[in-house]
């Protein structure tokens, strides 16, 4: 069953006296354990599509389901809730607080959550990608892929249904791009996770299940491989 769908959203902007339509009609699901590439031309509404399936910004029309929930109509408080405890993120620029090590930012997310043992899980998610042995290191003292599986394990302390990625390779030379691809494409599976990414790197569709292809707020082409 679909974790996440839009179902039928058109996004329309306001600008000045303009009118930008930056989904004309989008449908889109996402499954637990799968892996959802979205390609584009710059400005055919991607990061619209990802707000809209993180919960960050809403739809003009149509609607969003979370866990078969309509959430569309949804205070902004129930969808900071719902963001905070279903969805992770992970972005191009890692996003780390420079003055906190691997493991307190990894806890970071999870502070208001009292019913996690969040240190040992932290802890356990920093080794799983492989940073055992630099918990205690600020971002500074990391490299770009190893701040980047840093960010992958914050994004999962909450246990989401649903990870959401932009350009998570954008800053990271191909190996290193690929390595987090590997770590992806494993911790999809281990922790469950739908993922949803939206990348500019060809290297990325070896590793998705689905890629969309959005052109001009309009979903061309859906390619299950
Ligand atoms: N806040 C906004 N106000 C007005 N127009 C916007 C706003 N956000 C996006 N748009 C417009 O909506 C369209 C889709 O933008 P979006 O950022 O989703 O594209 P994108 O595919 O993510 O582009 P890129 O690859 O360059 O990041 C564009 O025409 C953009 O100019």
């Amino acid at each position: 069953m679909s974790v996440i769908e839009l179902e039928d959203v058109i996004k329309r902007y306001q600008s000045g006296v303009e009118t930008v339509e930056a989904l004309k009609g989008v449908d889109f699901s996402a499954d637990r354990g799968e892996m959802v590439t979205v390609i584009g031309p710059s400005g055919s509404g991607k990061s619209t599509m990802l707000n809209m399936i993180g919960l960050l910004d809403t739809p003009t029309e149509g609607h969003v389901h979370l866990d078969a929930r309509d959430v569309t109509d949804f205070s902004e408080d129930e969808l900071t809730e719902e963001r905070r405890t279903g969805i992770g993120f992970v972005f191009q620029d890692f996003h780390l607080l420079p003055m906190l090590t691997a493991v307190e930012n990894v806890e970071l997310p999870s502070m208001w959550n009292t019913s996690v043992d969040r240190h040992d899980r932290a802890v356990e998610l920093l080794r799983r990608v492989g940073l055992g042995d630099r918990l205690d290191h600020t971002p500074d003292q990391l490299s770009g892929g190893q701040q980047q599986r840093v960010a992958v394990a914050r994004s999962l302390i909450n246990e989401p249904d649903i990870l959401l990625a932009d350009e998570p390779t954008g800053n990271l030379d191909q190996d290193t791009g690929q390595t987090i691809l590997e770590e992806l494409t494993r911790l999809k599976e281990d922790e469950n996770v739908a993922i949803v990414a939206v990348t500019h790197d060809d290297q990325m569709l070896d590793y998705t299940d689905t890629t969309v292809r959005i052109v001009d707020g309009v979903i061309q082409e859906v390619d299950q491989p």
